[in-house]
C-alpha cells in the first residue's frame, strides 16, 4: 500500500464543512494529515458543537480516504469543536466597565497645539452648566495642562476612604473634578512614559478616583497617533471620541489619521464628531470683518469627506487664550458669543451620543439621571431620550 499525504489531502477536498458550503480544505478544518505506515491520523477542527455533526463528519472522512485512497487505510480522526469568535458588535464598549461613570468621552487631535485642551476645558464647564455632573481626566502624557486652565495647578489630590477603599479624590474647580498627571509630575522635568506605563497611570486616576457619580468624564488625549494613543484608548471604556482641528491643512491631515485611528478594529470609539478650532479671526475695531489665518471651512470640508459629524467652529479670539492662561475657561462668561458658541458645540456632541447610545443592547445604555431635569439640553434635538431615565 503506498499512497501520499497529497493524497489524502485531495480525498479530504471532496467532503463539505458542516454548514460552511465549502470543503473542509477550503475552510481550513483539517489542521494535520499525520501517515503511519497504513495508519492515517486526521486533526480536524469543526464549529458545530452536536455529536450529529461530530459523527457525521468522522463517518464521512472515513469513508472519502478509503473510497478515494485505498480500502484498507485506518482511519483515525482527532476531532475538536471550537466555536467561531462572535462577530463584535461596533458599539462595544472596550475595558472594564465602570459603573458610576456614565459617559466616557475622548477629546483627540493629530497635531499638537490646535486647541484640544482648551476645547476640553470648554466642554466640561458647558456641560457643568447645563446640570450634568462632569469630570476631567487629564491623560495628556506630554504636556498636562488642564491643571492650569482650571485653576487648580498648586493642589494635590488627597486620599480619601471609599467602601474601604483608598482612592484619590478629584480636585474641583467650576463644578467640574479634575484629576490629571499634572498634578503628580514635576513641572520642570521631562516624563517620558511608553505605552503601558502610561495607560496604566490612566487606569489607576480612573478606577482609584473619587468621582462618585459622573454624567461625563473628558478625557484630554495627548496629541498624536501613536502606540502610546493605541494603549490608552484600548484600555478605557470609551463611549465616544471628539477630533479637533484647526482648518490649515497640515492639521487636517493629522485629524483625519485622529479619526482613522478610533475606527481601526482594535478600537471601534464612535467619532461623534470634529470641532474647527481657531476658525477664523475677527479684529476688534473690524467686527464684521473675518480673517481665515489658518484656510476657511477645512475641518468643515472634512467632517464631510470621511462622513463625521461637524460639531461647529471656534474663532481664533486672544479672550480664549488669556481666559485659559488665567484658568477661567472663557465658556464661564455668561452672555457671550464664545459662551453661545461652546454651548451649541456641547449640545451638538450630547446628540451624537444619545444617537450613539440608542444603538447599544439596553444592559448597556448609559443613563444621565439629571437629563430630564436641565433645561439648556432640553434645547438639543433629539428623538432618543426615552435611552436616559
Ligand atoms: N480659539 C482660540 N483662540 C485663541 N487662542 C487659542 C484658541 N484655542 C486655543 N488657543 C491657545 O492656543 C494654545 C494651544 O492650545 P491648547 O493647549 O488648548 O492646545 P492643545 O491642542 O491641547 O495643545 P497640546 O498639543 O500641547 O496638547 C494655548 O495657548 C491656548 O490658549
Amino acid at each position: 500500500m503506498s499512497f501520499k499525504k497529497q493524497d489524502i489531502y485531495q480525498a479530504l477536498e471532496t467532503i463539505t464543512a458542516p454548514g460552511e458550503g465549502k470543503s473542509l480544505i477550503e475552510n481550513n478544518n483539517v489542521k494535520n494529515v499525520v501517515i503511519f505506515g497504513n495508519e492515517v491520523n486526521v486533526d480536524v477542527t469543526i464549529s458545530n458543537p452536536t455529536l450529529q455533526a461530530k459523527k457525521k463528519i468522522e463517518a464521512e472522512i472515513t469513508k472519502a480516504i478509503k473510497t478515494n485512497v485505498d480500502e484498507n487505510i485506518e482511519v483515525k480522526i482527532n476531532l475538536k469543536v471550537e466555536k467561531p469568535a462572535p462577530k463584535e458588535d461596533p458599539n462595544l464598549i472596550r475595558g472594564k466597565e465602570i459603573p458610576n461613570i456614565k459617559n466616557i468621552i475622548a477629546v483627540a487631535s493629530g497635531k499638537g497645539g490646535v486647541g484640544k485642551s482648551t476645547v476640553t476645558s470648554n466642554l466640561a464647564v458647558s456641560l457643568a452648566k447645563m446640570g450634568f455632573s462632569v469630570g476631567v481626566l487629564d491623560a495628556d502624557i506630554y504636556g498636562p495642562s488642564q491643571h492650569i486652565m482650571f485653576d487648580v495647578a498648586k493642589e494635590k489630590p488627597l486620599s480619601v476612604n471609599v467602601d474601604g477603599r483608598s482612592k484619590m479624590k478629584p480636585i474641583e474647580n467650576y463644578g467640574v473634578k479634575l484629576l490629571s498627571l499634572g498634578f503628580f509630575t514635576n513641572p520642570d522635568q521631562a516624563v517620558i512614559w511608553r505605552g503601558p506605563m502610561a495607560s496604566k497611570a490612566l487606569k489607576q486616576l480612573i478606577f482609584d478616583g473619587a468621582w462618585g457619580e459622573l454624567d461625563f468624564l473628558l478625557i484630554d488625549l495627548p496629541p498624536g497617533t501613536g502606540d502610546v494613543h493605541l494603549s490608552i484608548v484600548q484600555a478605557l471604556p470609551i463611549n465616544g471620541a471628539v477630533v479637533v482641528s484647526t482648518p490649515q491643512n497640515i492639521a487636517l491631515a493629522d485629524a483625519k489619521k485622529g479619526v482613522a485611528m478610533f475606527q481601526q478594529d482594535s478600537i471601534k470609539v464612535p467619532v461623534l464628531g470634529i470641532v474647527e478650532n481657531m476658525a477664523y479671526f475677527t479684529p476688534e475695531e473690524l467686527p464684521n470683518n473675518k480673517y481665515y489665518i489658518f484656510g476657511q471651512d477645512g475641518a468643515k470640508n472634512l467632517a464631510q469627506d470621511i462622513d463625521t459629524k461637524f460639531l461647529g467652529e471656534i474663532p481664533l479670539v486672544q479672550s480664549i487664550r488669556e481666559a485659559g492662561d488665567v484658568g477661567h475657561p472663557v465658556a464661564l462668561q455668561n452672555g457671550t458669543v464664545l459662551e453661545k458658541a461652546f454651548e451649541d458645540i456641547t449640545k451638538e456632541m450630547v446628540a451624537q451620543l444619545l444617537k450613539r447610545n440608542a444603538n447599544l443592547p439596553p444592559t448597556e445604555v448609559v443613563r444621565i439621571t439629571t437629563m430630564s431635569g436641565c433645561s439648556a439640553v432640553k434645547k438639543v434635538n433629539y428623538d432618543n431620550r426615552r435611552n436616559f431615565k
